[in-house]
């Protein structure tokens, strides 16, 4: 069995979870409140500019140059993101732009994973983002039942074929990786994957919570 085929069996639970979460049932049927969207994108673009920081990282410490060019790849489209994000969607806002306690948990958390971890266990940890983002996009689509939806542009963004691509060569290079590495960092790998899955519910939860520190 693939590396890949096992570690989504294991948030297979989480996955569930994620589309059963009111922020993305009210998203599918277009009636999410928009402030809490708004919050979302705003948390989302900060975790964009770490998230891309963190893809270039990992870049950095692939020996294969294919799968080098592929990291640094995805790290500046997750900057075309962040950028097109505070174009089309925030310019207007007068922007809160403080960190949730949620989005600095999952940035610092692959952050660690870039700077004390493996380089297996690293692109471990950023998989979730791609592979869950790519499932919920698709499921989006296919359970619509509104056509008018106002948040279509953002369904359209993960649900298309373009992104599948990208992340079918991400799954591929965590087998690669996984394949050429002991079963002690595949474990580990593993393991980055499941807690950063966790944390993908946790930034939609936090989102449809408005999440802001307890001091
Ligand atoms: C919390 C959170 N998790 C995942 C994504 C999705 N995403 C962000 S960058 C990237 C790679 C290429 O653009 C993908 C798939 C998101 N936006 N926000």
């Amino acid at each position: 069995m693939k590396w890949s085929e096992e570690a989504w069996r294991r948030i297979e639970g989480i996955y569930t979870q994620i589309l059963e979460h009111p922020f993305i049932i009210e998203l599918m049927s277009g009636e999410l409140d928009r402030e809490k969207f708004n919050f979302y994108l705003t948390q989302d673009s900060l975790y964009l500019a770490e998230f891309g920081k963190v893809l270039a990282g990992i870049a950095v410490k692939l020996e294969d140059s294919e799968q080098r060019k592929e990291f640094l790849n995805f790290a500046s489209d997750t900057v075309a993101v962040e950028q097109a994000l505070h174009q089309f969607y925030l310019k207007d806002q007068k922007q809160n732009s403080s960190v949730s306690p949620s989005c600095l948990l999952y940035t610092s958390f692959i952050h660690k994973q870039l700077a004390t971890a493996s380089v297996e266990e690293a692109a471990a940890a950023v998989l979730p983002c791609f592979w869950i983002y790519k499932k919920v996009g698709d499921y989006i689509l296919a359970n619509q039942e509104e056509q008018e939806n106002q948040y279509q542009n953002w369904i359209d963004t993960y649900g298309g074929e373009e992104f599948a691509l990208a992340v079918e060569k991400a799954i591929e290079i965590c087998d690669h990786l996984a394949v050429n590495t002991s079963i002690e960092k595949r474990k580990q790998m593993w393991n980055a994957f499941v807690k950063a899955s966790k944390m993908e519910w946790m930034f939609w939860d936090s989102a449809y919570k408005k999440e802001t520190w307890p001091v």
